[in-house]
């Protein structure tokens, strides 16, 4: 027993010895790491955190880049060309979109992905299960999280059978003549207000377009003071929106005013989806695309008889705040790549009178003589050397360069090349428009190159104005029918003479793309009877 208390009395001392012994050694080691440290100033410990940072930055963007173009390093670390983005530079993109088929860039912790090539381009839009729409930080709180824009998979595609039929050719019908008047009523005070002398449209232009599209979406409902001040003050959704801003919306800021826009014009939409909702209970035939839609979302519940409209799948029942949303979708969506067509169209045409010209012959021939036959979807199918010259002003200067997306996932673009989960991926739509295998000489504008049978309308692989996919442009139609009934009108009953300067043919980028010079038109009226 003896024998034993001394053996473990043995064991008790050497087990309390050792570890008596590494905790003094411990205790050293943290001195002395201590003192190594005390030995050091706050200033060494802040550079040693910051060069620790600045490799992390570094090898996280190594990684990330592989084998694709972009800067060798990240030349300014964390924050990347940032200040350069805040003004982006049409030459710069076009420098990206040349240095390889994949190329990147690093901003703060984003990084981002350009492809440029038209397959890749395609393949990225068609890739749903890898990636989404990009929206920027404050877009989700701009147009509430709530919104339809925001879905994904399923829910989106389930959602868009909805709204799908409010944009086809038949819907159209419908919107025209409300259209028309605002053509009208818009093409005299382009007489009107530069009568003195030539003035910049490019504020005239973007309003236009607002009112238009304000009285195809809301029709009557809308007053004239609602959509004046939803056209004077949506730049600010556009510069709230624009891919580089400040993330949390702080008074009296740019995100700020922008939110403020969008509110007071979701509130107006939401009067107006009430109005729309009692006239079609009241046997109202549609002529605006909330009445289209009250009317399928009717029909669908059993609240009105189906006269056989273009009612596909079964609509269910939305609340206006949720039509407000919606609506404001459309305008947002809409707006800036409207207005930059409508700049385009009036500069390259006004350049080129013998285009003009043509454009006058077909408007008179297809309306036999009479300038004033009313608008029709069926009159509009007619003008095809106009349609011509919309679709070559689109493949020429297309207003959407590029669409953000995001990875979801670890996304293999390619068989060398992974796209890191939480990347941006953005398929450029600009280079598949001026590949020269597909349009000879790509940066000159030749509407001819359109006509049926020919190697660019074959070509539809290139043809990546409104995007393809999942996502594809909801008012392509609406589009290509309105612009070309809007220049026929414009070309017969008014002349418009541009004002060269050396910046007309630089390209501005805001959201979309502009001439520089903001575009300085004059209008006068002319006898729509000759060409
Ligand atoms: C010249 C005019 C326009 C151009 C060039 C244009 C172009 C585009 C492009 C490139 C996209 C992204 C497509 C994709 O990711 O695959 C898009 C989406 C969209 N566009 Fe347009 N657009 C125009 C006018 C309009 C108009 C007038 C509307 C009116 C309703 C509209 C509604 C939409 C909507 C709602 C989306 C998002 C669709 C979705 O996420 O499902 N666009 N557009």
């Amino acid at each position: 027993m003896e024998a034993v208390e001394a053996n473990v009395k043995n064991t008790f001392d050497t087990v309390s010895n050792s570890t008596v012994n590494d905790l003094k050694n411990i205790i050293i080691e943290k001195t002395n790491i201590l003192s190594t440290f005390k030995s050091f100033s706050w200033f060494q410990i802040f550079i040693s955190l910051l060069i620790v940072a600045i490799t992390y930055d570094q090898i996280s963007y190594q990684l990330n880049k592989g084998s694709i173009a972009g800067p060798r390093f990240k030349i300014w670390p964390f924050i990347g060309p940032f200040l350069e983005s805040l003004d982006p530079k049409f030459d710069e993109y076009v420098a990206k979109w040349n240095s390889g088929p994949l190329s990147c860039v690093s901003i703060f912790h984003k990084f981002v992905v350009i492809a440029s090539d038209t397959q890749l381009a395609r393949k990225i839009f068609q890739s749903p299960s890898f990636v989404k729409p990009c929206v920027v930080d404050v877009a989700v709180k701009i147009l509430r999280p709530t919104n339809w824009v925001f879905l994904d998979g399923k829910a989106h595609v389930d959602y868009r059978k909805g709204l799908n039929p409010l944009f086809t050719k038949k819907a159209l019908e419908d919107y025209i003549p409300e259209q028309e008047k605002v053509m009208d009523e818009y093409l005299n005070r382009f007489v009107k207000i530069s009568e003195e002398k030539p003035m910049i449209f490019f504020h005239e232009f973007r309003e236009y377009m607002c009112a238009i599209s304000l009285r195809t979406f809301c029709g009557d409902y809308i007053t004239e003071e609602q959509i004046k001040l939803i056209a004077d003050n949506y730049y600010k959704v556009t510069a709230a929106l624009e891919l580089v801003n400040f993330p949390i919306i702080i008074p009296y800021t740019k995100t700020w005013y922008g939110k403020v826009i969008a509110d007071q014009s979701m509130k107006i939409f939401e009067v107006c989806a009430q109005m729309s909702k009692d006239a079609i209970l009241k046997g109202k035939k549609p002529n605006c695309v909330l009445d289209a839609w009250i009317t399928s979302m009717y029909e669908s519940n059993g609240h009105i008889e189906n006269e056989d409209r273009d009612v596909k799948s079964k609509v269910r029942l939305f609340s206006n705040r949720e039509i407000s949303e919606a609506i404001f979708t459309f305008l947002f969506a809409s707006q800036d790549a409207s207005s930059s067509l409508c700049c385009w169209l009036f500069q390259i045409i006004s350049d080129r009178p013998e285009i003009a010209k043509k454009i006058r012959e077909e408007q008179l021939r297809i309306r036999g003589g009479d300038p004033n036959v009313k608008l029709t979807p069926d009159l509009i199918d007619k003008m095809e050397y106009t349609n011509m010259v919309v679709r070559e002003t689109l493949r020429y200067r297309p207003p959407v360069i590029m669409v953000p997306y995001v990875a979801k996932k670890a996304y293999p673009v390619t068989e060398n090349y992974t796209v890191p989960k939480g990347a941006m991926i953005i398929p450029s739509v600009y280079p598949a428009l001026h590949d020269p295998e597909v349009y000879e000489n790509p940066d000159e504008f030749i509407p001819d190159r359109w006509v049926p049978g020919s190697k660019a309308c074959e070509a539809k692989k290139n043809w990546l104005v409104f995007g393809t996919g999942t996502h594809v442009c909801l008012g392509q139609t609406y589009v290509m029918m309105s612009f070309t009934a809007l220049i026929g009108k414009a070309c017969m009953f008014t002349d418009f003479k541009h004002t060269v300067t050396p910046l007309s043919e630089e390209v501005k980028v805001f959201a979309t793309i502009f001439p520089m010079d903001d575009l300085i038109l004059q209008f006068r009226n002319r006898d729509p009877t000759t060409v």
